[in-house]
């Protein structure tokens, strides 16, 4: 039975509730329904949950002998039911609370009694008379009854007047009352936040407000501080923290915990590059500062040299991401070749032999012209742009490709031999010196080498290992002549620039040829110059 009466109905549910809560509990109910012989009957219709409550008359006989009815019976007007109810603690609903109000039903001690306010009364009113004072109240009714501050009225003003000394301020409020020196009850002038400008200490050690929880950072100051108030012990016993300040002394290499080698060499290694990127920056202050000769500027005008070309090759729709646009010509003829205008390079190019010691050098038949210089600074480029014929002499951008002396001959006319380069070559040490002292051991004693062109980097210029083997050379009395490569990777001025400090440079040698070449492998400028100067060679040569 009692599981039936818990079940799906709302206001079942709530009667079953109440009573489960109530004073009565929700054994004795059951029992009260069994003992009148009435039952909960609940209905289904379509799925529609309806509890027919009004068929419930749990007239229960309460032990003192009263008559009592949980329910309202039809007909029965609400005040009635409910003055007759001794069932007080069942919460009423709305219509209920209203007429109770209304109704001005009496309590057992006798106060009118209101839960809501009856429609058409003034809330105003209905607050103040209201004995429900645990009801909360709306804004404006606490405006109504002077809890809140009236639209209107100033905030000291509402403050002075108001008695509601509990209400939690606003942080406006709590800066107005310790701005304005609003005087408590006891007569302190008391604000709970500081006022804006005013320094957080000052605060803290005027205000009475210690309820209020400070910040971290008013914590802080309160520990640091000594007493807010009589109340209020703040922990004063802790050590300030102190900031330790380690003194360093770079040069007392025995404090062992400090790295101070790592910081002198650091410091050393810091100073170290300054000073190279101010000699750096002096010596490119330098370059700019010479004035090419007018015979150097001339050739370079001339022969279209520095980036000028590229620029003139891109205008004219050659493709100069090539590296020899003028020969990567599609469907091109050899017709092309035969533009060379001498006939010694219009031979065919064929590889000979190649050596990695000097045991293995084939013997002098044909006069020679080797190519030597640093790694990839363009030798190999060379010998295929002097001829035309791409791809017989091996090329690389990876420094260090050529890695023996390679010998080609142009069909019996003439010998040219790329050497391998010296410098950043990827190789290990001894191989890169094993190389050297092959390039060193063919320059100085090679029967038949009728010249070396020594290939410099437009760019970069001559380094320390140029010049070693400049010095072999001159030792050895091979003639040699400087040959500057790559020469579109910059303006044809400093083309110029490069080739007179060069000649500037070298002009107290004897073993040098002069005039310094200028080329460039990719675009062709300065070949045909330095084809005319090889040809002679070749020309006048004797074995
Ligand atoms: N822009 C430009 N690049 C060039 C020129 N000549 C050669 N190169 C490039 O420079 C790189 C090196 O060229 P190589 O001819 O292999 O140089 P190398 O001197 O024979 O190098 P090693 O065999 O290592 O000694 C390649 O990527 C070439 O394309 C040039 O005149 N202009
Ligand atoms: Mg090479």
């Amino acid at each position: 039975m009692p599981s039936k009466i818990y079940s799906d109905s709302h206001r079942t549910m709530w009667v079953s509730k109440r009573l489960k809560d109530s004073a009565f509990g929700a054994k004795r109910f059951s029992d009260k329904l069994s003992a009148s012989g009435e039952n909960l009957r609940l209905s289904n219709d379509k799925g529609k949950t309806k509890a027919k409550v009004d068929k419930i008359k749990p007239v229960v006989t309460n032990d003192d002998g009263e008559a009592s009815g949980l329910l309202r019976k039809r007909g029965t007007h609400t005040s009635e039911f409910i003055r007759k109810s001794s069932y007080t603690n069942a919460s009423p609903t709305n219509s209920d609370k209203r007429t109770i109000r209304g109704g001005k039903t009496s309590n057992d001690d006798g106060d009118a009694s209101g839960l809501l306010g009856k429609r058409g009364t003034h809330k105003s009113e209905f607050i103040r008379k209201s004995s429900y004072t645990n009801a909360c109240p709306t804004r404006s009714d606490k405006r109504t009854s002077g809890l809140l501050r009236k639209r209107g009225m100033p905030k000291s003003e509402f403050i002075r007047k108001s008695s509601y000394t509990n209400a939690s301020p606003t942080s406006s409020y709590k800066r107005t009352i310790r701005g304005g020196k609003t005087p408590n009850d006891d007569g302190d002038t008391s604000g709970s936040l500081r006022k804006r400008g005013t320094r957080k200490s000052e605060f803290i050690k005027k205000s009475s407000y210690t309820n209020a929880s400070p910040t971290s950072s008013d914590k802080r100051t309160i520990r640091g501080g000594k007493k807010l108030n009589d109340d209020s012990v703040v922990i004063d016993d802790q050590p300030k923290k102190r900031k330790r300040v380690i003194r360093i002394d770079p040069y007392d290499i025995s404090n062992k915990r400090l790295d101070d080698s790592i910081v002198i060499d650091g410091n050393t290694e810091e100073k170290k590059k300054d000073l190279e990127r101010k000699t750096e920056m002096s010596k490119n202050a330098q370059f700019r500062a010479i004035q090419p000769s007018p015979s150097i500027l001339s050739f370079v005008e001339d022969n279209l040299l520095g980036r000028r070309r590229l620029i003139e090759l891109k205008r004219a729709g050659y493709n100069i991401d090539l590296s020899a646009p003028l020969d990567n010509i599609p469907f091109s003829t050899s017709s092309e070749r035969e533009r060379i205008e001498e006939n010694i390079f219009r031979n065919k190019l064929t590889f000979f032999a190649a050596a990695k010691a000097s045991s293995s050098f084939p013997p002098p038949s044909l006069p020679e012209i080797a190519f030597a210089g640093r790694s990839n600074v363009g030798k190999s480029s060379l010998l295929n742009s002097l001829t035309r014929q791409w791809g017989v002499v091996r090329t690389s951008d990876k420094p260090g490709l050529t890695q023996t002396i390679n010998f080609f001959n142009l069909e019996t006319k003439l010998c040219l031999v790329d050497l391998p380069g010296y410098g950043f070559a990827y190789a290990k040490e001894e191989v890169k010196d094993a190389w050297e002292e092959l390039v060193k051991e063919y320059v100085s004693t090679r029967v038949g080498l009728k010249r070396v062109c020594l290939l410099i980097d437009t760019k970069w210029g001559m380094k320390p290992r140029d010049h070693e083997l400049i010095d072999l050379m001159e030792r050895s009395q091979t003639k040699y002549q400087i040959v500057l490569t790559k020469t579109d990777t910059v303006f044809p001025v400093d083309v110029a620039r490069r080739a007179t400090q060069i000649e500037e440079s070298l002009k107290a040698k004897k073993s040098i040829v002069q005039p310094t070449m200028m080329v460039s492998s990719k675009s062709g400028a300065g070949i045909r110059s330095l084809r005319t100067v090889l040809a002679k060679i070749a020309r006048f040569a004797k074995l």
